[in-house]
This record gives structure tokens, sequence and C-alpha cells, in this order.
């Protein structure tokens, strides 16, 4: 077996055997106050507001540089979290993986903005920077072994961390919530797919992350492009590849779940399969499913439970599960066969260390 294929067992060995993933970007942005009603949703903070994905530095300083980068940074390790800082604030909640803010980054969602193909590919190149830079903050955090008063809470340990740089479906940068139903009509076609979304994988392989998250995945049409990309376009990186499902059987679309998840099986560089942004009440028939059709690790990153309005561009509140129902479901879904676990969509850094403080292989780590 090659690193590809082995990258994964091997993380999740230095993990304890479950790994965290960390919980929403886009809707823990908004919780800070970002307004997300665009066309490009969570990407247009990379426009904005780096500063709510990572750091303050950016907003008070200016790029961080040399010596004077040394004094910003151990300065900013000591500032309350007024800024957000959503990556950092997931890896002190215990994530062991951050998913970057490229989601609805496309080349082709930033052109029809007016930013020209050059422009279009650093943004996507600044998604995986920024998630790469809010892990060398957390790991100078670590080494300092910061204990203000506010660090009460954080999980400050040391511990192998993944940047995945994250893909979403053609849906997504529709933006018309059509990530949720996978209908992309019947013109549709694989050649299509692959050409839609061939220059952005490549450019984002090319950031630096450790993986490639093809997330919220409703069909098995994109499945198939994505698997073709990685080899046509000889990615190196690892990836998966997570579907989502409304009803605990199909992929959104209707598509048979173990006809999607035999192509990630299929694919050598797909080091991972599974399930994100759907409600948790789904999750242990899903897994069941997909463990019948692959011996690949398993990850699950459910929502709240809640609905999207696409058109309010809105959650619709309080019809989803609380932070302490989800959490007394994910030992259950390792038992039944999960090795990744974190969450998607309006859950939030507390979801994240609850996850992590009652994992039986973690609830002996330091804080
Ligand atoms: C996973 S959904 C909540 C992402 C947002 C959607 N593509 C939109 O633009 O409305
Ligand atoms: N990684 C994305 C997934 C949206 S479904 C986010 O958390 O915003
Ligand atoms: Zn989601």
């Amino acid at each position: 077996m090659g690193h590809v294929e082995t990258a994964m067992s091997d993380f999740l060995s230095q993990c304890g055997g479950v790994a965290v993933i960390d919980g929403g970007l886009a809707t823990e942005l908004e919780r800070h106050g970002a307004d997300l009603h665009d066309p490009l949703w969570s990407a247009k903070c990379l426009l904005t507001s780096p500063h709510l994905i990572r750091t303050c530095v950016e907003v008070m300083c200016g790029p961080p540089c040399g010596l004077l980068s040394i004094f910003i940074l151990s300065h900013v390790a000591f500032f309350p979290n007024h800024y957000g800082k959503v990556h950092l604030d997931y890896l002190e909640a215990g994530a062991d993986i951050i998913i970057t803010a490229s989601y609805q980054a496309t080349i082709q969602g930033f052109e029809n903005k007016g930013y020209s193909l050059e422009e279009s590919e650093n943004l996507l190149r600044k998604s995986v920077e920024i998630a790469r830079e809010a892990r060398e903050l957390y790991y100078s955090r670590c080494h300092e072994g910061l204990t203000d008063h506010t660090a009460d809470d954080r999980i400050l340990n040391q511990r192998p961390i993944l940047v995945a740089a994250s893909v979403g479906s053609y849906g997504a940068y529709l933006a018309d919530g059509s990530e949720y139903s996978g209908d992309y009509g019947d013109a549709m076609d694989l050649e299509f797919l692959k050409n839609f979304h061939r220059r952005r994988v490549k450019v984002l392989a090319e950031s630096g992350p450790d993986l490639i998250a093809f997330e919220t995945v409703p069909n098995k049409l994109e499945a198939q492009a994505f698997a073709l990309l990685l080899e046509e376009e000889e990615i190196n990186i690892p990836a998966w590849l997570s579907f989502n499902s409304k009803d605990g059987v199909n992929v959104v679309s209707g598509d048979s779940l173990p006809e999607c998840v035999a192509v990630a099986e299929s694919s050598n560089k797909i080091v991972a399969v599974g399930i994100n942004c759907t409600p948790p009440r789904f999750i242990n028939d899903l897994i069941l499913s997909i463990k019948k059709v692959t011996n690949k690790p398993i990850l699950i990153y459910p929502n709240s439970g809640e609905s999207y309005d696409a058109e309010r561009k809105e959650w619709v509140q309080n019809t989803g599960v609380s932070d302490k129902d989800f959490v007394s479901y994910v030992n259950n879904w390792c038992e039944v066969g999960a090795s990744l676990v974190g969450g998607c969509c309006r859950t939030t850094p507390h979801t994240i260390r609850e996850i992590y403080r009652n994992l039986p292989s973690r609830s002996t780590a330091p804080s």
C-alpha cells in the first residue's frame, strides 16, 4: 500500500482509534455576526473577514512576518475570542481535523463577482493558508501552555492535526440549496461536473492541505466525477467522500447509498467515506448500510437536525436536537462503525468539545 492509502489508518491510530472532525464552519461564522446572505455563502468571508475564520492578526496589523509576527502571534494568543477565530476555537475544542472555508468557494463563483482567474485561485489558496496558520497558532499556544482565565475550557493538547480542504458540490455553487436535492436536471453529465471542479480541486490540492474533503455530495454522478478527477489530475493527497441523506436510506438525490459508497470503495485515493450535514436521527442506520459495502474508515459529521430555508438562506430554528442529545449518540455511532466523528451545520465548538470529552479514548487526555 502507498502512503496515500495508509495515511488515514496511520492517523486514526495516532488518535487512539477515533478522530474528531470540527463542527459547522459557516454557521459558526454566522453566530459570530457574519452575514452569509450571498451566493458565495461562507466563501464570502474569504473576501471580507479572514479574521473571523482564523484570528485577529490581519485586521489589527496586516499579515504577520518575521520578528513582528512572533510578537503579534504571542500577543494575539492572549486576546479573548472576541473576533471569533473559528478554526482555532475548534482546535481548542479538541478537533483533530479542521475543514477549510472553501465549501462554496469556486473559481466560477468568484468570477461571477468580478474577480480575475488569478484572484479567484488566490482566494482558494487563502482558505487553506488560513487553516494552516490557525494550526500553527494552536501549536504555539500548546507550547506556551497558556492558562489565562478564559482558557479553562480549552483543550491545549499537542496532537497531530489535519487540514482538510473542503470541496462542496456543484449544487453548493448554485446557492439555491441544490446540495439538499442533488437534482441537477437531466442534461447534467460527468464531463460537465469534472470540468466544473477540475481547476478548483487542483489549486486546493497544491495549496498544502493534508486531505481533500468532498462534502455534502448529493448524488452518485458527482461522486464519480470527484473520484475520476483524483485520477485524471494525479492528485496525491488523500481524500474523503461524504454524502448527505434526508431519509436515512438513500443520498438526498434518491441515489442508492451503497452504490455511492462503492464509488469511494473503488478509489485508492479515497481514504474515508461517510455522511455529513444530515439529521442525527438517521445516522445509525446509514452507518449500518455503509458498513456493508466498504472497509474504509467511516466518517460521520451530522448537522444539528434543523432544516435550511435555501430561499431565505436561514435555518428554521428549534427543529433540531440539543448538543446533549447529539453527543449522547456519538459513542453509539463509533460502536457501530464510525471512526471519524464531528458536526456539520449549526453544531458549534461546544458540540465538538463535548464529543472529544465523551470519547473513551480521549477522556483521559490532558486539557
Ligand atoms: C449546506 S447548505 C446550508 C449551504 C448553503 C447553500 N449552498 C446556499 O447557498 O444557500
Ligand atoms: N464545511 C461546511 C459544510 C457545509 S454543509 C461548513 O461547515 O460550513
Ligand atoms: Zn452542513
